[in-house]
């Protein structure tokens, strides 16, 4: 029996803060154990603090807790993990203090996924990637601490199936996406309604740049000396990113040219992704969906509405897997920006940090 472990986190009162209350106040091997929000939140209570979003209610053993602000005492000092929401704005530094305070820390934020030492893990695809901890621990002089980032919404879903061809197929050599963005990945405010009803924005600032470059990153290897990643050399991957009136679910149309040949059939793709089992499903990770990936039939699926909370809104949706008369094969899919694409990727890390024996 593993033990429930205290959480903390950062960025509380947030779009992704509000989404890891309620994945970590209904799982059972987390407490929520501290918040922590700007000073504009510290010292109220999370009710007060928080401008509440979700469709279900606050849960209640959090409604009254409350709000600190965002330094490695207190209560922050008994968590066993720290999940991060933060603005990047503040991530930086915030982040730093709590790895250099020893404490095991998840983060959503973009600040460290670049960095050489930390891990860029999507959980359904590259947990190999925490084979870098030892080192982190050794050049930080840490016991306990870890600081593992999680990929960019739209990235998380892209490369499940990615990862999934890869690894039976071989190195895909071209990569074309084209992304169609929920409201929610903006953060609250966000976008303007008077931008976003009735409309279609062609532009999220930085997050064409980030997929092409994470992608290479996660698919890539942990080297073999177990202190940095060798990124993949040989892939070219082009991101075109849109905003659209959806609350949540990011939808994505992608073309892969694999350097195989003959390149896999549309039968032998489809029967690749439906058989990919990630590590966290292997290990029985309690947030692991049954299918991370679900290859829908239907000629107009995946749709963000409908198919948003597949596998709780851990599984990528596939749909449409057809011929590409440009590249190899063209499919659509979809993913919960803020689940597997934000709070959720989070909550799986440390399920599998905690298996992997990283969290004691
Ligand atoms: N939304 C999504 O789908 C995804 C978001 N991310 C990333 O996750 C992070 C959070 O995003 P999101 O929840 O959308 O953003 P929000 O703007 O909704 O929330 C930001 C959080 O940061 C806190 N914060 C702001 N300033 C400070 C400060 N000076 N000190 C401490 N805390 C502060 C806010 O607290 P307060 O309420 O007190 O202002 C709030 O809790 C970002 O880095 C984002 O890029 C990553 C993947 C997907
Ligand atoms: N930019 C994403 C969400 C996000 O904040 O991404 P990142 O963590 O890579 O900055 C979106 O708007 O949908």
């Amino acid at each position: 029996m593993t033990r429930v472990l205290k959480a903390g986190i950062l960025g509380a009162t947030g779009t992704v803060g509000q989404r890891f209350i309620l994945l970590l106040a209904e799982h059972p091997g987390f407490s929520i154990h501290a918040l922590g929000a700007s000073p504009r939140s510290a010292g109220k209570t999370y009710a007060k603090a928080t401008k509440w979003k979700m469709s279900q209610s606050i849960p209640a053993p959090v409604r009254d807790m409350i709000v600190h602000t965002c330094e490695p005492t207190g209560e922050f000092l008994d968590c066993d993990v720290v999940f991060s929401g933060l603005d990047a704005d503040v991530a930086s530094e915030i982040e730093m203090a709590f790895l250099k305070a020893d404490l095991a820390l998840f983060s959503n934020a973009k600040n460290y996924r670049t960095h050489e030492e930390v891990p860029l893990i999507v959980p359904l695809a590259n947990s190999s990637h925490f084979d870098l901890v030892p080192y982190q621990r050794s050049k930080h002089a840490l016991s306990k601490g870890f600081l593992i980032t999680n990929a960019n919404c739209s990235t998380s879903g892209l490369v499940v199936p990615l990862k999934a061809l890869q690894d039976r197929f071989g190195p895909l050599s071209k990569i074309v996406v084209t992304t169609m963005q929920a409201v929610s990945g903006a953060g609250y405010p966000g976008v303007s309604s008077l931008d976003i009803m009735d409309n279609v924005v062609p532009f999220i600032g930085g997050e064409e740049s980030k997929m092409e470059w994470e992608t290479l990153k996660i698919l890539g290897e942990v080297n073999p000396e177990l202190n940095g990643f060798t990124l993949l050399k040989n892939t070219k991957v082009s991101a075109t990113c849109n905003r659209v009136p959806v609350i949540d679910g990011h939808t994505e149309c992608v073309s892969i040219e694999f350097e195989q040949r003959p390149a896999p059939s549309v039968e032998e793709v489809i029967a690749c992704l439906e058989a990919y089992r990630s590590e966290a499903q292997a290990l029985g990770c309690h947030s692991a969906p049954e299918q991370a990936i679900i290859v829908s039939r239907e000629e107009d699926r995946p749709q963000p509405r409908l198919d948003r909370e597949n596998g709780k809104g851990y599984s990528v949706t596939v749909g449409r897997v057809r011929e590409c008369n440009v590249f190899d094969i063209k499919l659509t899919l979809l993913v919960h920006n803020t689940i597997l694409g934000a709070a959720g990727s989070g909550v799986l890390l440390a399920e599998l940090a905690q298996k992997k024996g990283l969290i004691a």
